[in-house]
């Protein structure tokens, strides 16, 4: 398709065409007249010359307009015959059929509209273009706000100071991703982009809704925003609201630092959310550097004997008096799954519910003391939602901002993707690359070797276990094989293969 048609009649911004003045502009200077005619006659005269050169300079006017006119025609059918050139050959084919796609359905959007809100035919208005680009609708509560409640207008006054709240003025919901029903309803009311904000489970969702929208042969472009405290979501350097999320969860660990020191053999524990991935507890304890002990899921540890965490503490307490122990939710599972029977619970989304590995470390520690007949004081700081609640920090406030660009460019381009950052770029990632794996703690990688260098904690480890987790981290990051790749593709993708960079920020 090419592009839209330039608009029959110049835009309305344009400058009129240039007119010489009705009335004959006043002579600059006065000339004597001859004492023998009527000075009637001689003003008739004049002004019919006047009206005489008037009309010449419109005639000319004119003709200089239509040559400006074909001049600007040719100029745009060489641009875009060269455009055509480019795009024939150049990397940009797709992308600038993509655009003009979009761009002429655009049009197509914004007349309809036009003639919908100005009650007009032809060309929308500028008032009517602009109420069209302004119907942005949002639904709400998550995906099931698609189909079980009307959506809402947005505009720039609703969303003016949303970024200085907690939580999300759209609501949210686990659970209730019918794809049908959601892509039913987009078909329904026309819509061309959809921008759907979330975690690695709302990035799935996303990409059935893509599928099913290419499946129907529908033009609409599908976004999705990568938004998650937790920093699980595989290939971006990291997820909005992730850096907020640390820096709630230092001031935790601060506390419990305080209260570590407040007591005799004083322990502060904090349970840190993150669901299956440590990022939020690795990266909090890096920044807090009080921190005698990191657990997260990603590297296993053992309670008793030699080399094991009881040991650790007991020998940190005779050391320095008092500790602070950071945990995340998600560790310890498989240690706890042996006293208490897993329950398998999940959530309406399908996510298996865990244990809480907090209150089972506090019950450990202390009767491990009091069967030692040591005196011990713990501390327990469960954060939960308030490391969640808060609202955004300065940092992930420009870098919403930034998808945000990012992700109105990509749609009305026609790109359907994952936005985010990836080595510092901004980038379009297919969303089979961002749901075919989680982004977890790498503890073969620097950052977690930093981390047990700034805790002195033992690594728990033995090189069997770093060897595993070598092999399980290469595996984890070869990226998987677009759907129906050939045996040639398969073998370029192998090579291409490149451990992403997760958990380095
Ligand atoms: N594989 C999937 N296919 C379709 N929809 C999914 C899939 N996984 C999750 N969803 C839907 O995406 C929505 C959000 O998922 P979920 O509750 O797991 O939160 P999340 O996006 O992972 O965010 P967070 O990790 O911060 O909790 C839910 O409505 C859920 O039903
Ligand atoms: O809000 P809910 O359903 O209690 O879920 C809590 C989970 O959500 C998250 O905050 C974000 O995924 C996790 O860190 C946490 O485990």
């Amino acid at each position: 398709m090419t592009a839209p048609s330039p608009l029959s009649a110049p835009p309305s911004w344009a400058a009129p065409p240039f007119s010489p003045p009705s009335s004959p502009p006043s002579p600059t200077h006065h000339r004597q007249a001859p004492p023998d005619r009527s000075s009637q006659e001689m003003k008739t005269a004049s002004l019919d010359a006047y009206t005489a050169s008037a009309d010449t300079w419109k005639a000319e006017t004119d003709a200089l307009h239509a040559s400006a006119e074909t001049c600007k025609a040719d100029a745009d059918a060489d641009a875009e015959a060269k455009a055509k050139a480019v795009a024939r050959t150049g990397p940009g084919a797709v992308a600038l059929a993509n655009a003009r796609i979009e761009a002429a359905f655009c049009w197509k959007v914004l007349a309809r509209a036009s003639r919908v809100l100005a009650a007009q035919p032809g060309e929308p208005s500028e008032a009517s273009k602009l109420a069209a680009l302004n119907a942005s609708r949002a639904w709400m509560n998550g995906y099931k706000g698609f189909y079980s409640s009307n959506y809402v207008a947005i505009t720039p006054k609703i969303v003016n100071d949303i970024h200085k709240k907690g939580g999300t003025v759209l609501g949210t919901s686990r659970g209730g991703h019918d794809t049908k029903k959601i892509v039913d309803n987009i078909q329904d009311r026309g819509i061309n982009q959809v921008y759907i904000i979330g975690g690695d489970g709302t990035q799935k969702g996303a990409y059935e809704i893509f599928k099913e929208i290419r499946k129907r042969g529908l033009k609409v472009a599908v976004a999705g925003i990568p938004k998650t405290i937790d920093n699980d979501i595989a290939i971006i350097d990291k997820s909005f609201g992730f850096d907020s999320a640390v820096e709630e969860a230092q001031r935790a660990i601060d506390s419990a630092h305080v209260e570590a020191c407040s007591a005799e053999n004083g322990i502060g524990l904090v349970k840190l959310m993150g669901r299956y991935s440590g990022f939020i507890a690795m990266y909090a304890t890096l920044a807090s550097r009080d921190v005698d002990c990191c657990l997260i899921p990603e590297s296993p540890f053992y309670m008793d004997g030699e080399g094991g965490l009881l040991q650790y503490i007991e020998r940190r307490l005779k050391e320095n008096k008092h500790m602070v122990i950071v945990v995340a939710e998600g560790a310890g599972q498989d240690i706890i799954a042996q006293s208490i029977p897993s329950s398998e619970q999940q959530d309406a989304s399908g996510n298996k519910l865990l244990l809480d590995i907090g209150l089972w470390l506090t019950h450990k520690i202390k009767d491990h003391f009091k069967s030692k007949k040591t005196e011990m004081t713990i501390k327990y700081i469960d954060p939960t939602y308030m490391v969640r609640a808060i609202p955004s920090n300065a940092s992930d406030n420009v870098y919403c901002t930034l998808l945000a660009h990012s992700a109105i460019h990509g749609a009305m381009a026609g790109y359907s993707s994952t936005i985010g950052m990836v080595n510092g770029r901004h980038a379009y990632i297919p969303f089979y690359r961002v749901t075919s794996t989680r982004n977890k703690v790498k503890i073969t990688d620097r950052m977690w070797a930093r981390l047990l260098s700034s805790t002195n904690q033992p690594s728990f480890l033995s090189q069997k276990d770093v060897d595993e987790a070598r092999e399980a981290d290469r595996l984890a990051n070869k990226p998987p094989l677009p759907a129906g790749a050939n045996h040639n593709v398969a073998t370029a993708f192998g090579q291409s293969a490149s451990s992403s960079s997760n958990g380095e920020i």
